[in-house]
């Protein structure tokens, strides 16, 4: 029997858990994903969550994920794993949710019988059974307070990465406990969800990571310590209360933070000694999918789109995100993310299907119009120099920036006279040149919120070109789509090309078995990037997709990006700011 190690990473995501297990030499060994609603059941869920549309509420059942960690164990153990060589894990939640564990709940977890699966032992153990999401924007009320409370956003960015979002988990917590008190009061630990997850694997309540708690509005980043201002308005006074239920947080992203727990060695076969290691976000655990170096960018086209770029600079400013890196100390993650992702594309997809009669397409050829129309439209919808310029905003959920609430806006901008017209929203023929559009929509509004994070590009003749991402690489469920590849690197440059991870969708399930790798293996003070860049083969894991920078795309886009800016600001104030984000 083959006895060398292997490392386990998952990624509990709005749609699925995915499983991916890897070698020592970073190659991959196993694959496997839970769909939330295609492999449950029991569940009234769709797209992974339940929407109560009239109080902006979104939700999902903590019970679904422990059906689905016994069902992707189940698919890796038919695939033949051999968990017995699982030297550590690691593993990745979508960011924000909370789990409210009862007193009791930790007794619960200790002693687990191993002949049963989880969901039916673990009943009891939480003092409300949901998880709010972070697509919820049911918490405008909190938000303000939480700005309020800090004399404004710009200091609470300043303190905490974030100016107040609805879905952040103090405004969530603040809402829970006024609505359901005696449900906080039956409540001993709040989780996240990726501290949930490790949770399980280690039998007892793990720890918040330092990447994740970042993204509560509770934690100072400069003093890495719980703001106590946050936590009393959270808990209506009670900051020490409310401490103690989230628990100690480590600065060290590859603590050991305990063994596997009796239950997995004896259901599973998992060693005794395998390690846990502290489970971070999934948007963290993404950007550990590769040695990312400054300057390069990771676009994830998941459920929501985010830009992710690691940077040694703290510049906090309330349209953007930063946290704490979940590997190295003195590092950032700079991230952007929007709600209306894979789903608004979806809509746009399933109505191009209907208008051409390919309502029930296969699931190989859904994308097949789709992509057909986005590659044969011109970029912009611009036929020639005095042409309009088609933009667009699609956001069947609130967006998060611009802060736009549910609606669909078309417009078409004149570049030479700098002239915009708002298109009649239900005019027939805009059905097909929407799927370029919507791509396009969706990367004007990152390289507009992220341009002063990028630099000029050196070439090596001395020149330069335009400030752009070095790389991009795509990953998440979207990048498999060749159309939206192309039009993600006409919109945002990357003067290195835009690449792809052969990993495909599973990249922040592989980032966080590659923490596994780095917890386990690393040397005294050996940094995540100094051990994964020497053992990254670039040929066997990446490939370029796309050039990247073109000088006449670029700067077409970028006349394109002045309407796009006005055109977001026509909106904004036609209809106001959105009070529900
Ligand atoms: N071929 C494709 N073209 C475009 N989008 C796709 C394609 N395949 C999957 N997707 C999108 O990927 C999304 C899921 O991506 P994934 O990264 O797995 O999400 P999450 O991690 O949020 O669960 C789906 O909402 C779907 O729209
Ligand atoms: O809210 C955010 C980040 O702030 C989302 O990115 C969630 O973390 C969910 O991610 P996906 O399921 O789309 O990967």
């Amino acid at each position: 029997m083959n006895s060398k190690p292997l490392y386990l990473g998952l990624d509990l995501s709005t749609q699925q858990l995915k499983a991916v297990v890897v070698d020592s030499q970073l190659r991959v060994q196993h694959i496997a994903n839970f769909d939330f609603d295609a492999d449950s059941t029991g569940f009234d869920i769709k797209n992974g969550v339940i929407v109560n549309e009239s109080l902006h509420e979104v939700y999902a059942p903590v019970a679904l994920w422990l059906q689905a960690l016994d069902g992707v164990l189940g698919k890796l153990k038919d695939q033949h794993l051999e968990f017995s060589r699982i030297r550590a894990i690691s593993g990745a939640g979508q960011q924000h949710g909370s789990v409210y564990w009862k007193h009791g709940a930790a007794d619960a977890l200790r002693h687990l019988n191993p002949s049963e699966p989880l969901e039916k032992q673990l009943d009891d153990a939480f003092s409300h059974p949901y998880s709010p999401n972070w697509q919820d924007s049911s918490t405008q009320a909190e938000c303000d307070l939480f700005d309020k409370e800090l004399h404004g956003e710009e200091e609470l960015t300043r303190v905490t990465g974030s100016k107040a979002h609805h879905r952040f988990t103090g405004p969530q917590v603040l809402r829970f406990r006024s609505r359901n008190l005696n449900r906080y009061e039956q409540t001993a630990h709040i989780s996240l969800v990726s501290s949930f997850l490790a949770s399980i694997f280690l039998g007892r309540i793990a720890p918040i990571d330092i990447s994740d708690v970042c993204g509560m509005n509770l934690w100072d980043l400069d003093a890495g310590a719980f703001d106590q201002r946050l936590l009393s308005l959270a808990s209506n006074g009670n900051a020490q209360g409310l401490e103690a239920r989230l628990g100690t947080v480590y600065e060290d992203g590859g603590k050991h933070v305990g063994p596997v727990s009796n239950y997995f060695v004896s259901r599973w076969g998992f060693s005794e000694s395998c390690s846990v290691t502290p489970f971070t976000g999934d948007n963290p655990a993404t950007i550990l999918s590769l040695p990312l170096r400054p300057l390069d960018a990771i676009v994830s086209l998941g459920t929501s789109t985010t830009f992710l770029m690691s940077t040694p600079y703290y510049r906090p400013h309330p349209a953007v995100h930063f946290f704490n890196h979940p590997t190295t100390p003195g590092l950032y993650m700079f991230m952007l993310c929007f709600k209306n992702g894979g789903l608004a594309r979806e809509q746009i997809r399933d109505a191009i299907n209907h208008a051409s009669n390919n309502s029930t397409p296969t699931d190989n050829d859904i994308w097949f119009q789709f992509n057909k129309q986005a590659s044969s439209t011109p970029p912009l919808n611009h036929t020639g120099p005095n042409s309009d310029m088609h933009l667009g905003l699609y956001f069947p959920r609130p967006e998060i920036v611009p802060n736009i609430s549910i609606g669909t806006w078309r417009y078409n901008y004149t570049p030479f006279s700098k002239t915009l017209s708002q298109i009649p929203s239900d005019k027939p023929e805009n059905v097909n040149s929407d799927a370029r559009t919507i791509i396009e929509s969706q990367f004007l509004s990152i390289r507009l919120r992220s341009k002063d994070i990028v630099e000029p590009a050196k070439l090596a003749d001395g020149s330069s070109l335009p400030a752009q991402p070095r790389r991009i690489y795509l990953v998440g469920g979207g990048s498999k789509n060749p159309a939206i590849t192309k039009i993600a690197g006409e919109v945002l440059g990357g003067s290195e090309g835009v690449w792809k991870l052969d990993v495909g969708d599973n990249a922040c399930a592989l980032g966080a078995a590659y923490k596994a790798v780095w917890a386990a293996e690393r040397k005294g003070p050996e940094t995540f990037e100094q051990l994964i860049g020497a053992r990254w083969d670039e040929d066997a894991f990446a490939t370029k997709v796309g050039d990247g920078y073109n000088k006449a795309a670029f700067e077409l886009y970028e006349q394109g990006l002045e309407g796009f800016e006005r055109m977001e600001q026509d909106v904004l104030s036609s209809i106001g700011d959105s009070a529900s984000e």
